[in-house]
């Protein structure tokens, strides 16, 4: 799968707006009511990750959660992680309601 150009990336975060493109991947900071509905977001992106076989670097500090996507083996930003994205504010939105 080719890496997306920074034109291509920033048409696509017009529809993310939570994410932002910096250092060669897509970033996006979640802050939930506590620690218990962070973790249990983490646990259901976990499981989209496994479907789609591509995973986040992220870090979880109490209520917050900080993700970044790249593309490793692409070297870059590809429509996998926008893919992942996607399904991760579907499962954040849904905590929302
Ligand atoms: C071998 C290869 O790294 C793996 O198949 C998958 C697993 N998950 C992955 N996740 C991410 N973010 N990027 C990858 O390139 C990737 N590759």
């Amino acid at each position: 799968m080719s890496t997306l150009t920074p034109i291509e990336i920033e048409q696509r975060l017009l529809r993310l707006p939570e994410w932002d493109y910096a250092d060669n991947a897509i970033h996006a900071e979640f802050e939930f009511e506590n620690f218990k509905d962070c973790f249990s977001a983490m646990s259901r992106i976990a499981f989209e990750c496994e479907a789609l076989n591509h995973h986040p670097e992220w870090t979880n500090e109490y209520n917050v959660l900080k993700i970044i996507l790249t593309t490793h083996d692409a070297g870059g930003v590809t429509d996998k992680d926008f893919k992942l994205a996607l399904a991760i504010e579907h499962i954040v939105e849904e905590d929302e309601d």
